[in-house]
Formats: structure tokens, C-alpha cells, sequence
């Protein structure tokens, strides 16, 4: 089977493409992939270190408000727009794939269109629970949509068939019990806290994180903190915790730039304090833990409250937007959470019920009919 996968931009968008990637290997070993995303997005450094071929093609996205610079970026975006399709149809005559499949972002647009347009059976995954604008475009002429949860479907217009799927998650995620992980991070068994604000970290969490810990620790509360401050938080999280004389490592404290293992920090926390991003969110339900979220407000169309909003509905994890997350709030949170420990379990538990365990499958089945429909033909 030749399976042609388009995303691109974020981790967001990649990391799906990689995981049905590897989903289809593992039921077809034999199967040959191309990945084709933009030559400056995350995809030209992870498709590559995944072991995968990619081809590139230039796009960019329109930019509503019309600044000077704004202006330029939109005739770069016309020229790309135009010159999209011949360089989208020079890739799928080259590679000639029996399906094609798009995870968003601008690049997958021209050559999950095209294909259609050729006859390849062609399919999109959705991440979140508001989609994201080539997404919404492509469902119009797609086989087949696959949406990690069924609230996006109230923003679809679709012609054609789909499938919940749920979002892959990375293995070992609900693998390991919670006593084995807090021996490993050498931690006790009080409450654990896990916060971080997504891959380069969160001005907003860090700031709250910056009053949240030196509260519990002056406070002598039976609490574990892991804190992943990222990027963001580099040149001033440390030396907020050393104005605070908290050590970054300690008995019951790991403050760190990444965190490496969320595997382990995951089983061993009790709640996480985090964005909700789609594959943190996944992964919280895969781990079962209750969370407090506060989604990003800086992403298109506001997806991030729609995702946090499902699983705040669901009781999982309580929802705060970001202009009310000041650290008072959070700690006002976490004390009321400390003290109710039941709830607090009562909230992994939800986060679990909304987990989709059979996801490799249901995207196997996806794929398994478009390839039968390209056989068919
Ligand atoms: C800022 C932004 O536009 N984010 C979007 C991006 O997600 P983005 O990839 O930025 O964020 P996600 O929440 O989907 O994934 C973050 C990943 O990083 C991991 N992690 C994070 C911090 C850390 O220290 N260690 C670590 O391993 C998390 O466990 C998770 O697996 O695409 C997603 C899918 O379209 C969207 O839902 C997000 O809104």
C-alpha cells in the first residue's frame, strides 16, 4: 500500500500523521510511505528523524488584519497559492499513492485537494473539537473524516462518512501504576501535582506555578510537585523559585525545563495542571487524571476551551480561561482539590470514561476501506 500523509506547522499536526504512519506499518509492514509538508514548518526536522521520505511545497495562510507586513505575507500567500497545485500534482504522479491522508495545517490543503480531484481516496483527521480552517475546507471533498472527538462535528458541513477515532496516543502513557512511577521520581505518597504549559511551556501556568509552590511548600502541605517550565520559562522560573529559596530538586519537588518522562509523571500525578492542547488531552484521559485547564487563548478559533470544554462537561477537569487564571485562583483550586481528594479521583476517573482505547483499530478500519476502494477502482 502507498499511503501519501499531509500536515505540517505544529507538533500538533505531525505527530498524528507519524502515529497513523506507524499504525499502518504495524498492520502492513510492507506498506511505503511520502510525507509532504513545508520546508520551514517542525515537520522538516521530525518526519525526517521519524525515518520517513518527505517532499516540500511552499503555502502560508491569509492574514485577516491588513498591516503593512500583513499585506506582503498575503502576496507571498497568492504566489504560493498559485503555484501550490502544479508542485501538489507533480508529487502524486511522482509517488502515485493509493491513499492519501491529511492531519490539517495549511500545507495538507493543496495536496489532499488535488488528490481528490485525481480520483485517490482520500481522507482527514481532526485533532480537535474545533476545527481548524483546511480541515473544514477538505471535509467537503474528502472519502472519509476522522475526528478525535464527535463535538467537532457540529462544525463540519460533511458529505461523506466519519469515524471517532480519538487521537493517538504515545505508548506507555497508561502503562505504569502510580506507586511504581512515585518510586521512581523518589517521591511519597501525598498528593501529586504535575504542571507544565505545553511544549515551550506557559507564561500564565508558570506565573500561577511561581506562587502555587512556595504556598504549599511554606505551607508544609503533603504535596509532590513536578513542574515543567519550558522554554518560556527559562531565563525566569529558577530564579523565581531561588528569590523564593525553593531548591529546583528536592524530597518532593522536580522543577525542570522538559519534562522527558510524562509517561511516569503522569501515572504518578494525582492532578495535572496544564493547556489543553489535543495529545495533552488524550493523554490525560489515556492516564486518568483529573486536571485544571486553562487553554491557551492565543490559537486559531479559540480550539483550545472547546477541547478543555469537553472534558470540563464530562466533570474530568475543572476549565479556567486564562483572564481568570491568576495564581490566587489556581491555589484557591488546588486547596479546595488538596482537601477533596475523592473528587479529585472522581475526575480521573471521568477523564478515563472518555477515553478511546481502540484507536489504532478505528483508524485501521479508516484506512483498510479507502485502500479497498482504491483497489476497487
Ligand atoms: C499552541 C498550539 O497551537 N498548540 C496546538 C498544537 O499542540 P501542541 O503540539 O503544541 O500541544 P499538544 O497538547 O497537542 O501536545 C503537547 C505534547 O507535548 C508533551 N509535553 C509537553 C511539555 C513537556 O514538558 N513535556 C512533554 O512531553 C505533552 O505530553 C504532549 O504530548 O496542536 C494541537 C493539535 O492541533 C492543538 O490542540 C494545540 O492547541
Amino acid at each position: 500500500m502507498k499511503v501519501l500523509l499531509a500536515g505540517g506547522g505544529t507538533g500538533g499536526h505531525i505527530n498524528p500523521a507519524l502515529a497513523i504512519a506507524s499504525i499502518i506499518k504495524k498492520h502492513d509492514p510492507s506498506a511505503e510511505f511520502l510525507f509532504v509538508g513545508t520546508p520551514n514548518g517542525m515537520e522538516a526536522r521530525l518526519v525526517p528523524a521519524a525515518g520517513y521520505p518527505m517532499e516540500t511545497m511552499h503555502v502560508a495562510g491569509f492574514q485577516r488584519k491588513l498591516t503593512l507586513k500583513n499585506i506582503r505575507r498575503n502576496c507571498k500567500a497568492v504566489y504560493y497559492l498559485a503555484t501550490s497545485q502544479h508542485r501538489a500534482k507533480q508529487i502524486l504522479k511522482q509517488f502515485q499513492p493509493d491513499i492519501a491522508i491529511g492531519t490539517g495545517g495549511y500545507v495538507a490543503g493543496p495536496i489532499l485537494h488535488a488528490a481528490a480531484r485525481m480520483g485517490i481516496p482520500c481522507a482527514i483527521h481532526e485533532q480537535n473539537a474545533f476545527p481548524g480552517v483546511t480541515n473544514k475546507m477538505l471535509a467537503k471533498e474528502v472519502d472519509h473524516v476522522m475526528l478525535t472527538v464527535e463535538k467537532a462535528l457540529e462544525f463540519f458541513h460533511l458529505n461523506c462518512p466519519y469515524t471517532v477515532t480519538g487521537l493517538p496516543v504515545r505508548g506507555g502513557i497508561s502503562g505504569m501504576d502510580r506507586a511504581a512511577a512515585r518510586k521512581q521520581l523518589g517521591f511519597d505518597d501525598g498528593m501529586c501535582i504535575l504542571s507544565f504549559g505545553g511544549s515551550l511551556g506557559a507564561g500564565c501556568i508558570n506565573e500561577a506555578m511561581a506562587k502555587v509552590i512556595p504556598w504549599h511548600v511554606q505551607k508544609g502541605l503533603s504535596i509532590n510537585h513536578i513542574h515543567g517550565y519550558g522554554g518560556m520559562g527559562k531565563e525566569t522560573f529558577p530564579k523565581a523559585m531561588a528569590a523564593a529559596g525553593i531548591p529546583l530538586k528536592g524530597d518532593r519537588l522536580r522543577i525542570t525545563e522538559y519534562i522527558n518522562d510524562m509517561d511516569v509523571c503522569l501515572a504518578a500525578a494525582d492532578l495535572v495542571i496544564c493547556r489543553s492542547g489535543a495529545s495533552t488531552l488524550a493523554e490525560l484521559e489515556a492516564a486518568g487524571r483529573g486536571s485544571i485547564l486553562i487553554p491557551s487563548p492565543i490559537v486559531t478559533g479559540n480550539h483550545q476551551l472547546h477541547n478543555a470544554n469537553v472534558l470540563g462537561d464530562a466533570g474530568a477537569a475543572v476549565v479556567i480561561e486564562q483572564k481568570d487564571a491568576s495564581p490566587e485562583r489556581i491555589i484557591a483550586e488546588v486547596e479546595q482539590l488538596y482537601a477533596d481528594r475523592e473528587r479529585l479521583t472522581e475526575m480521573g476517573h471521568k477523564a478515563k470514561s472518555l477515553e478511546i482505547a481502540d484507536t489504532d483499530n478505528r483508524i485501521w478500519n479508516v484506512v483498510a476501506q479507502l485502500y479497498q476502494k482504491a483497489k476497487s477502482k
